[in-house]
């Protein structure tokens, strides 16, 4: 018996699950086609009532995009596969020389899945698990459904283990301070803007994720809303506090930066202004040189390698554009995976407390 009022060690084995969103197997169409059927057909990225998403994923949107997306997954993908799963793994390999737990890594859609690496950690005996979804906002399209998925796969098939889940980490000092650094490194000598493009999201899904029923999409009742539950799940209010406390680190005036929201998809309105439009309408304003940074993704991806680089880059340009200058993502950088082991040991250290 325990007389002497310290708590027992908690001696069950723990490990980390890393999880991001995940790409197709290969740049066949038909795996391109299975991949966007699962993540299309999530009820949090496509939030419409079963049929209506089946209607809209499976008798339009999957008739003709596989094809298109293959194309555009070639162009990025490399001898290790998608440069997303590959950069995730590279995270992986840094990340475990510096904790003395096992790191696994799973993909919401696609394999590797959550499931196969909750799996793997289970065969290594572990039975508490810091599931970290690798994204600095909120979304219910990200964090989310990421959450909700690695709780089902764990009530039905591991439901003696405990997960603690880490939280967005889109204002937290040490990872601002990484960004930041990380940007000043890579910013060219001149530019006329640094344009933040974060992957967008529809309207509709803020003001479904909004506990408090306050935000406005504008920047009183969103931006600078000081509602602590509006600010804990708006996608959007994430996004510019990042900018606003990196921007503030660089020394960047807000007069130099802009903000724009890339990605979208179908006929709903989505967070404005569009990365694309906002390409196309800068240079004749006068901004000919800018730089891009895309900090809703930690990893570069087919959005950042092809859509921003590539694409993004012909629209700025054919309207005139100068220099475009592409910052690339955290990667697998030293700093970041610092801020990745603090992070999780955090969380680890939570399971000695309950
Ligand atoms: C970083 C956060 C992301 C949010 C928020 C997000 C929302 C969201 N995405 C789609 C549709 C597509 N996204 C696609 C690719 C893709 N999306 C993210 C991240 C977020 N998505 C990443 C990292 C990637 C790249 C994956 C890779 O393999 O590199 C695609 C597939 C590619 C394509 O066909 O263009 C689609 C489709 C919706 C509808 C949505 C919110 C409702
Ligand atoms: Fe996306
Ligand atoms: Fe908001």
């Amino acid at each position: 018996m325990n007389t002497n009022n310290i708590p027992p060690k908690n001696t069950n084995k723990k490990g980390i699950l890393l999880v991001n969103l995940g790409s197709p197997k290969s740049t066949s169409v038909a795996d391109v086609k299975d991949y966007l059927d699962e993540f299309l057909m999530d009820e949090r990225v496509i939030d419409y009532r079963w049929i209506g998403r089946a209607l809209l994923v499976q008798g339009i949107i999957l008739k003709t995009r596989p094809a298109k997306s293959a194309e555009a997954y070639k162009t990025v993908w490399t001898d290790q596969g998608s440069p997303l799963i590959v950069i995730t793994e590279q995270i992986k390999t840094k990340l475990q020389k510096l904790v003395d737990v096992p790191v696994e890594i799973g993909m919401r859609y696609a394999e590797p899945s959550i499931e196969t690496g909750i799996q793997k950690l289970v065969d290594q005996g572990i039975s508490e698990i810091v599931l970290f979804p690798l994204y600095p906002q909120y979304a219910m399209s990200t964090t989310e459904t990421v959450i909700e998925k690695a709780e089902s796969v764990r009530k039905k098939k591991f439901p003696d283990v405990k997960i603690n889940y880490i939280q967005p980490f889109y204002n937290r000092e040490d990872y601002v301070n990484c960004l930041a650094e990380s940007i000043r490194e890579k910013l060219p000598t001149h530019f006329d803007a640094l344009q933040f493009s974060y992957h967008g999201v529809p309207e509709r899904h803020l003001y479904k994720t909004d506990p408090s029923n306050t935000c406005k999409i504008d920047d009183a009742n969103c931006i600078n809303s000081q509602v602590e539950t509006h600010n804990a799940y708006c996608y959007r209010h994430q996004c510019y506090k990042t900018t606003e406390l990196v921007i503030e680190k660089l020394g960047i005036p807000k007069e130099k930066v802009i903000v724009s929201f890339q990605s979208r998809l179908g006929k709903d309105k989505w967070v404005e202004p569009y990365t694309d439009e906002t390409f196309e309408s800068i240079p004749k304003k006068g901004i000919k040189n800018i730089a891009v940074v895309c900090p809703a993704f930690v990893s570069d991806c087919l959005e950042t390698l092809e859509e921003i680089s590539v694409e993004g880059k012909e629209e700025f340009l054919h309207a005139g554009g100068e220099s475009f200058h592409y910052i690339p993502c955290l990667n697998d950088e030293d700093q970041w995976i610092n801020v990745v082991k603090t992070l999780c040991e955090e969380k680890l250290n939570q399971f000695y407390l309950v």
